[in-house]
Formats: structure tokens, C-alpha cells, sequence
């Protein structure tokens, strides 16, 4: 078994990449952050989710010497032009308030018709090692900002979001039926056969 570092904080967000990756990438053996000693995460400064996913990455293989995936995500929704974007942990204030970013974000498009309420997840997935080139994937999941907030399951923003093709949001989808669609199971499907061919070199 191949160690590799899932450098997320978000426990939520580190349980769907487990998942996700660990049946598909033969003899990988998926560590958390509270498996190695504690180092200081880096401020998400980059512009894009690509560069901030790369950021964490390259922090945790920096800090811990083990081949290392981070993940940088969020919701864009088109009628802001694209916001919260990489913007989305943090758009009520720095204490990352998922509830409170949600009654924002539903205020904020009270007044935007049901035609023009489109949004996509979007999932950079970065993966570095030593000695070899930086990998980074982007996964999206297109739908649109309902106008209440609705369902159990997932985190962050799935209870305002509900995917193309779905009236359930996607905190009202089982596990199986999210990860199928997801921005990040996307962006980890794409990720996978890279990753796993790392491994075995
Ligand atoms: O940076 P790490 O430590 O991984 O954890 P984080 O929660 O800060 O993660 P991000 O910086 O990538 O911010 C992403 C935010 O976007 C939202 N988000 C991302 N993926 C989501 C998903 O699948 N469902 C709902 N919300 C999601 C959620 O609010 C996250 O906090
Ligand atoms: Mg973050």
C-alpha cells in the first residue's frame, strides 16, 4: 500500500474524496490531515481554483514529504459573474459559516427569475509528489440555486443546489447518486488512472 496525503480540512469534503478515490486507485492507502503532525496550512490567495488546490497541495507535500492531493471547490453561480467562486468557503466572513453563506447567497439572488438562476460546482483536484510534474483536474457539475434551503446530506452549499436534470438537491441525493454527478467525482474519475500509475512507478 502507497501512502498518499488528502490535504482538505473540511472533514466533509475529505469523506467524499476517501470515498471516491480509494476504490478506485488500486493499493492506495488514504491519509487525512489528522494522520501526520500538524503544519500551517497556507492562505487560499490564488485566483483560481486551480492555483489554490495546487497551493495546498505542494504546503502538504512540502510539509510531509508524501505524495499529495488537495482540493479546491466551490459554487459560481452566473448571475454574480461567477461568485462566491473561489470565494465560496468564506462569502459571509472569515469563519467559514456554511449556513450563513447560504441565507446570503439565497438573499443575494431573491430578485433573480427561475430562468436566469444557473450555477455550476466546480473541483480543482491537484496531485504532486516528489520528482515529478504537478497534476491538477477540474471537475464541474452544472444546475441551478433554488430558492430555499433544503435536505440533509452533503455539506456547504448542496442544500440551495439542485443539478441539471434533478428537482432534488443535492443534499437530498444519496452518497452513490452525488458522487456520480459531482464536480469532484468528476475531477477524481480523471485524476484516478494518473495517480494510480504514480504508485506503481
Ligand atoms: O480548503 P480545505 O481545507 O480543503 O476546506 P474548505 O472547506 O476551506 O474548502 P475550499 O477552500 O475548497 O472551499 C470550498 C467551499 O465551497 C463549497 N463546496 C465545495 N464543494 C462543495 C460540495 O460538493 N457541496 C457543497 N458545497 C461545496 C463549500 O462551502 C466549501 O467550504
Ligand atoms: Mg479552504
Amino acid at each position: 500500500m502507497t501512502k498518499v496525503l488528502l490535504a482538505s480540512n473540511n472533514k466533509k469534503k475529505l469523506a467524499e474524496l476517501q470515498r471516491i478515490l480509494a476504490p478506485i486507485v488500486p493499493g492506495i492507502e488514504v491519509l487525512g490531515l489528522g494522520d501526520v503532525p500538524a503544519y500551517e496550512e497556507p492562505a487560499e490567495t490564488e485566483p483560481t481554483f486551480e492555483g489554490n488546490a495546487l497551493l495546498k497541495a505542494r504546503a502538504a507535500l512540502a510539509a510531509t514529504g508524501l505524495p499529495s492531493i488537495a482540493d479546491d471547490s466551490g459554487i459560481c453561480v452566473d448571475a454574480l459573474n461567477g461568485m462566491p467562486g473561489v470565494l465560496s468557503a468564506r462569502w459571509s466572513g472569515p469563519a467559514k459559516d456554511n449556513h450563513a453563506n447560504n441565507i446570503l447567497l439565497l438573499g443575494q439572488l431573491e430578485d433573480v427569475p427561475d430562468e436566469r438562476r444557473g450555477a455550476s460546482f466546480v473541483a480543482a483536484v491537484a496531485f504532486v509528489r516528489e520528482g515529478a510534474e504537478d497534476v491538477v483536474v477540474r471537475g464541474e457539475m452544472p444546475g441551478s440555486v433554488i430558492r430555499e434551503l433544503r435536505g440533509t446530506g452533503g455539506f456547504g452549499y448542496d442544500v440551495l443546489f439542485a443539478a441539471e436534470g434533478y428537482d432534488r438537491t443535492t443534499a437530498e441525493l444519496s452518497i452513490e447518486e452525488k458522487d456520480a454527478i459531482s464536480h469532484r467525482g468528476k475531477a477524481l474519475r480523471e485524476l484516478a488512472p494518473i495517480v494510480a500509475k504514480a504508485l506503481e512507478a
